[in-house]
């Protein structure tokens, strides 16, 4: 099953998705915290242990207490012992092996409360999934660029990746460490030869959908936040020999490229999107011909940025 969810860009939310990086999967809320929330844990955690430490040494005076209950919903778990190496799904190509590395480098425990990074297709844990454990969360980010044309740019993915010859937003997983905003923008600058500017990054939509191999469904979920993008260093090309297209909206819908599983259900919000800026820039266009009339110009092209996953 796949589906989208429309984040426009003005809701809280779909920043608190990008930035904080909460979620919910499997019946479990997850945070992936900031160092400043850890921090509040880890004191909150030293007060525990200081308060063991002077029962113990209360202890000899009187009749031990049993110890006060953390509040262990706001504690961190500790980390697992590394799992044993799941099973290889069959015959693997030296493409998947390779995604699956640069999915465990950047895989953290989401027993731990945070992100799982691995890639759906290739990281291992085939049969059924353990009672009560978590579900993986392949965390992928992705930019509609637009163009002055109003068009978006979409890249096909490169020989020798899994689901090479697809038609893809540019995009990736995240680094250790990395925002969606900087693992987008380094993304992008890998891939495309571009710079761009983390704040230059707008939230537009998401895709959400479990492993598209029937057989990792249920240990794997594919989330992707799209991002529009208007300002740009540098002209857009293929750094890994990618091919590249920009596309109009109703190519975009009419085309039917062969895509990635969380590609296609953004398609009609981009289209949508595309569509806003176009008619935003046209009727800024047609202000600033009439005479005195460029601030009104300057003044609809600004409503048009604002508005909610336009760019
Ligand atoms: N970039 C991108 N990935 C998508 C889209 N739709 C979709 O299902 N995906 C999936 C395909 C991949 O399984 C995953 C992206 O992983 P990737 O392998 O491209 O990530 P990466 O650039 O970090 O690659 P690598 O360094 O691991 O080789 O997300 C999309 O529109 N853009």
């Amino acid at each position: 099953m796949l589906h989208a969810s429309i984040a426009p860009a003005a809701r809280p939310e779909a920043r608190a998705l990008s930035s904080a990086g909460c979620w919910r999967a499997s019946g479990q809320t997850r945070l992936n915290l900031p160092a400043a929330a850890w921090g509040v844990h880890i004191s909150s955690r030293s007060h525990i242990a200081a308060r063991s430490s002077t029962a113990a040494a209360a202890a000899s005076s009187s009749p031990p207490e049993p110890p006060a209950a953390p509040d262990v919903a706001l504690l961190p778990r500790p980390p697992r012992p590394a799992a044993a190496a799941p099973a290889a799904p069959p015959s693997p190509s030296p493409a998947v092996a390779e995604a699956d590395m640069a999915a465990a480098a950047s895989s953290v425990d989401s027993d731990a409360g945070r992100s799982s990074s691995s890639d759906d297709d290739s990281s291992g844990g085939g049969g059924k999934r353990k009672k009560g454990s978590y579900r993986r969360v392949l965390l992928v980010v992705a930019a509609a660029l637009i163009n002055q044309r109003g068009e978006v740019l979409l890249a096909q993915r490169p020989e020798g990746k899994m689901r090479q010859g697809l038609w893809e937003f540019p995009g990736g997983k995240l680094a250790p460490g990395e925002s969606c905003e900087e693992a987008l923008a380094r993304e992008l600058l890998e891939e495309l030869g571009i710079t761009v500017a983390p704040a230059a990054l707008r939230p537009l939509a998401f895709a959400s959908n479990p492993s598209s191999a029937a057989r990792w469904a249920s240990h794997f979920h594919l989330l992707m936040p799209l991002f529009t993008c208007t300002e740009w260093e540098g002209e857009p090309r293929g750094v890994e020999g990618q091919q590249l297209q920009w596309l109009g909206p109703d190519e975009l819908e009419l085309e039917r490229l062969p895509m990635p599983p969380a590609a296609y259900p953004l398609l009609p919000t981009v289209a949508e999107a595309l569509r806003r800026h176009k008619s935003g820039a046209a009727a800024g266009a047609a202000a600033a011909q009439q005479p005195g009339q460029a601030a009104a110009a300057a003044e609809a092209a600004a409503a048009a940025e604002d508005e909610p996953g336009s760019s």
